[in-house]
C-alpha cells in the first residue's frame, strides 16, 4: 500500500535539531512496550502525514456516525495550503516537469475517483485517502527523489568520529539475516579494523506497521525469523538487541540520541531500503548522526543491481520492462561482481560477555506476540512458510532440481518429503509454462524470504547460475532458468522504478493521465472480493488462498487484481492496500507494481483495454479444476468444467443448492464500462 503524503521537505532546514545531549539510559528502560520517555515531537520537524492518516481515521468514524465531515475536509485544504501554497510547484497551467506522464489535464487534489471527491461515500477510501499525494507534492519529490538527497547527504562523508566501544548494525526488515548481508559485514569489518565489539539492532515498530499496513502474517514471519536468528548471532558473541518504537518519526532521533550512546557506539551501520518513508527515516538519521557525532554509513543490499544503475543509451532512466531487463542482464555479464555474496560477519572476541556491553546479550528477546499482529493461524502458517535462511535455502534447492507436484498448492508445508529429483524436468526448467498454473507447486514460493531478505536475490541468482551453460547467469524467455531470473530482475525493476519515481509509493499513478479514472463505489463488491465471494470461482479461490496463507501465485495475483480493478472498477489502492495487509510477502515496490501493471495506471507499455477474461484465465490457470475445489469447498464436487463457471453451467435448481453465490458483475457489460472509463477519465456514462 502507499506510504503516506509527506509534506514537508526533510533536506530543509525544517529539520532543525535539538540541541540537547543525549541520554545515558539503563538497559532495562529499553525492554520491549517499555518505552517510558516521552520523546520530543519529530512531526513538526519531519512528516506531517500522520497527522493526515488520524485525521482521515476520525473522519471515517464521524462518517460511520452519520456526522457530517465537509468541515474537517476544508481545514486539511487549508493546512496543506498554508504550508505549501496552493500550488506547489507547478508549471504553467499545472504543468508538471520530471513527470513521468505530464498532461494539462487538471487533476482533482487526490486522484479523483473514490480518493477524490466521490470518497465521502465510501468507508473504505478513507483508508486510502490520507496516503495519497497531491499531484503537485508527488511531482515535486519526484524532482528530486529521496534517494539522490540521501547520496547527496552521505557524499560529504561527515566529520570524523570517535571510536567509541562498538559498532552497530541495524538490521532492517528486509535484511533478516546473516548471510550475504552487505551492512553486516561492512560492520564487522570496521570492528575488527577498531577492535571493538559489533552489536546489531533490531527496531520493532507496530506505530510503522499499521501506518504501512504490514499484515499480522508478515510480522509474526518477521518474528520467526529473527528468533531463528538470535541463537546464530549468540553463537558468534554478537548480542542481537531489540528493542520497540511505537512511533515511526522518533526512530532517528531514539537511534541516535539514547540508543547510540547506550551501546557506546558512534558508528552505525545500514542497508538502504527504497520507500519513500524509509529513506527520509535515514536522511534524518544521518543529519542527526552529523550533529551527535554518529557517522552512518548506509548501503545497497536489497537489490542485486542498485537503483540509478541503469539507464538508456541517452543516459536516462528507464520505466519499460523489457528494454530495461536486457541492460540488467548485460551489466550482470559486464559486472559479474554485483552477483558477489558478502563473507559472513567476524564473531566478537568471547570476552564481549564480561565487559561493558554484557547485558546486552540478555536484556532483550524475541518477543512470541506482537499485539494487533498476531494471525489466526499461526502452527499453519509456521506449516506453510518454515522460517530461517536454511529453509529459504531448501526452498530454492527443491525448486531448482526436483519436479513439480500437485496438491503442493494446498495448505501444506513447502517441504513435505516426496519430491522428485530431476533436473530436467525440475520446477525451474518447467518454469516457463509452469509459472502461468496454479495447480502445483510451479513457482519457488521465495517470495515471503525474498521480502524479509531471509534469503537474497543474490544467493538465488547464484545458484541459478549454476545451471546456466557454462555456468553463467542465463535470462532471457529461452530456457526456464533464463525465465525465471527474468522474473526474479522485476524485483529489482519496480525497486528502481520507485527510487526513481517516488510518487508511486504515494498512492499517485505512475501515469498521471489515469488519476482521475472514475471509480465505482461499492462496498458490498469490494468486500465480496476480499472474502472470496464474487461468484467468479477462480478469483474466490485465490482470495480465499490469500487469507489462509498469505500468499498466491503471480496468475492469480493478476487475475484477482484486475477483476476488482476492470471489472469491479475499484479504485486499485483499496486491492494494493488489502494484499499488502494480508500477504506474508507484502512488499511495496512488487505489490505496487503488480497493482498499477494491471490498472494500467503503471510502467507497462500495454494499453489499458488489456482486460483478463476471468473465465478463460480460469481455465488456462487451473486446467482441471483443482485449485478452485480446494480452495472453495462449495464447489468440491463438481465435475468437468463447470467448476470454473457453475452459475453459467449448471440448471438454476442445481446451482442454487451449492450455496455458492451468483456472479455479483456481468463480465462483458463491466468490460465495457472500463473501457468507456479509461478511454474518457475523468467521466461516467450516461
Ligand atoms: C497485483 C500483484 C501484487 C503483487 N504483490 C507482491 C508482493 O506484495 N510481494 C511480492 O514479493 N511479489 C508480489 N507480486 C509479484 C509476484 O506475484 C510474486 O512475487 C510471486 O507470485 C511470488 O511467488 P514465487 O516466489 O513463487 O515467485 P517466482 O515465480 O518463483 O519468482 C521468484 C521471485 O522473483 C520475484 N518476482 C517474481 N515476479 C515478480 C513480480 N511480478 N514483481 C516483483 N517481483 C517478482 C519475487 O521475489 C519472487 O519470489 C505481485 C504481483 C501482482 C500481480
Amino acid at each position: 500500500m502507499p506510504q503516506l503524503t509527506l509534506l514537508t521537505d526533510p533536506h530543509s532546514k525544517n529539520i532543525t535539531l535539538s540541541p540537547e545531549k543525549p541520554r545515558q539510559r539503563q538497559l532495562s528502560t529499553f525492554r520491549l512496550g517499555k518505552e517510558k520517555q516521552s520523546p520530543p515531537d519529530l512531526r513538526k520537524l519531519h512528516h506531517e502525514e500522520e497527522d493526515m492518516a488520524a485525521a482521515n481515521k476520525s473522519r471515517a468514524s464521524a462518517m460511520a456516525q452519520g456526522k457530517a465531515v465537509a468541515m474537517e475536509e476544508d481545514e486539511e485544504e487549508k493546512t496543506v495550503k498554508k504550508e505549501h501554497g496552493p500550488q506547489l510547484n507547478a508549471g504553467k497551467n499545472g504543468d508538471m516537469k520530471g513527470q513521468p506522464d505530464r498532461g494539462k489535464r487538471k487533476h482533482s487534489p487526490e486522484g479523483g475517483g473514490v480518493a477524490g471527491r466521490d470518497a465521502k461515500k465510501h468507508k473504505n477510501a478513507y483508508e486510502i485517502k490520507g496516503k495519497i499525494a497531491t499531484a503537485e507534492v508527488a511531482a515535486k519529490v519526484d524532482e528530486d527523489p529521496p534517494l539522490d538527497q540521501l547520496m547527496r547527504l552521505l557524499q560529504h562523508g561527515g566529520k570524523e568520529v570517535p571510536n567509541g566501544e562498538s559498532v552497530v548494525y541495524w538490521m532492517r526488515m528486509e535484511d533478516v539475516r546473516i548471510d550475504d548481508n552487505t551492512a553486516l559485514y561492512k560492520a564487522s569489518q570496521k570492528a575488527q579494523q577498531l577492535h571493538l565489539p559489533l552489536v546489531v539492532l533490531n527496531i520493532l515498530s507496530p506505530g510503522e506497521w499499521k501506518i504501512h499496513d504490514r499484515s499480522s502474517k508478515k510480522i509474526d514471519f518477521l518474528l520467526r525469523n529473527l528468533r531463528d536468528l538470535k541463537p546464530k548471532f549468540d553463537a558468534l558473541n554478537i548480542p542481537l538487541y531489540i528493542t520497540s518504537f511505537d512511533r515511526r518519526l522518533q526512530i532517528p532521533r531514539r537511534v541516535i540520541t539514547d540508543l547510540m550512546p547506550l551501546f557506546k557506539s558512534h558508528h552505525l551501520f545500514v542497508n538502504l531500503e527504497y520507500e519513500v518513508d524509509e529513506l527520509r527515516r535515514d536522511i534524518a538519521t544521518v543529519k542527526f548522526g552529523q550533529e551527535k557525532g554518529v557517522k552512518v554509513e548506509c548501503f545497497h543490499d536489497r537489490l542485486v543491481v542498485p537503483p540509478g544503475r541503469i539507464t538508456s543509451q541517452a543516459g536516462k532512466p528507464m520505466s519499460v520492462f523489457s528494454p530495461w531487463q536486457r541492460q540488467w542482464a548485460k551489466l550482470l555479464d559486464k559486472e559479474p561482481n554485483l552477483l558477489e555474496m558478502s563473507p559472513l560477519p567476524q564473531g566478537n572476541d568471547p570476552s564481549v560477555r564480561q565487559g561493558p556491553l554484557k547485558d546486552l546479550f540478555d536484556a532483550t528477546s524475541v518477543p512470541e506476540d506482537i499485539k494487533g499482529f498476531v494471525p489466526e493461524d499461526k502452527q499453519l502458517l509456521k506449516e506453510c512458510w518454515p522460517e530461517g535462511t536454511d529453509a529459504a535455502r531448501q526452498l530454492l534447492d527443491r525448486f531448482l532440481h526436483t519436479k513439480a507436484r500437485k496438491k503442493q498448492f494446498q495448505l501444506v508445508s513447502p517441504l513435505t518429503e516426496g519430491a522428485e529429483e530431476d533436473d530436467k524436468h525440475s520446477r525451474v526448467r518447467e518454469y516457463q509454462d509452469g509459472r502461468n498454473l496454479v495447480d502445483g507447486d510451479n513457482s519457488s514460493r521465495l517470495s515471503p524470504y525474498l521480502a524479509l531478505g531471509v534469503i537474497s536475490g543474490r544467493m538465488v541468482l547464484n545458484e541459478a547460475a549454476k545451471l546456466g551453460k557454462g555456468k553463467r547467469l542465463e535470462s532471457g524467455r529461452d530456457t526456464g532458468v533464463g525465465m525465471w531470473v527474468q522474473e526474479v530482475s522485476w524485483r529489482d525493476f519496480y525497486n528502481h522504478v520507485m527510487a526513481k519515481w517516488p510518487r508511486v509509493s504515494m498512492g499517485r499513478p505512475f501515469l498521471e493521465k489515469f488519476a482521475d479514472v472514475q471509480w465505482e463505489i461499492n462496498e458490498e463488491n469490494l468486500q465480496a472480493w476480499k472474502d472470496g465471494k464474487t461468484g467468479y470461482p477462480i478469483v474466490d479461490a485465490a482470495m480465499r488462498a490469500c487469507k489462509a496463507r498469505g500468499w498466491m501465485e503471480n496468475r492469480v495475483r493478476m487475475v484477482s487484481a484486475c477483476f476488482l480493478v476492470k471489472s469491479l472498477l475499484l479504485d486499485w489502492r483499496l486491492g494494493e492496500k488489502y494484499f499488502m495487509e494480508s500477504f506474508i510477502d507484502g512488499d511495496l515496490a512488487a505489490n505496487n507494481g503488480g497493482w498499477q501493471w494491471t490498472a494500467s495506471t503503471g510502467t507497462d507499455p500495454q494499453p489499458y483495454f488489456r482486460i483478463f477474461n476471468t473465465l478463460t484465465q480460469s481455465q488456462k490457470c487451473d486446467p482441471n479444476g483443482d485449485y478452485i475445489r480446494y480452495w472453495v469447498p462449495e464447489l468440491k464436487n463438481l465435475k468437468g468444467k463447470a467448476v470454473h463457471d457453475p452459475f453459467h453451467s449448471m440448471p438454476r435448481n442445481e446451482f442454487n443448492k451449492l450455496g455458492y453465490p451468483i456472479p455479483i458483475v456481468d463480465h462483458k457489460q463491466s468490460r465495457e464500462r472500463a473501457l468507456f472509463r479509461y478511454k474518457n477519465v475523468g467521466q461516467k456514462e450516461e
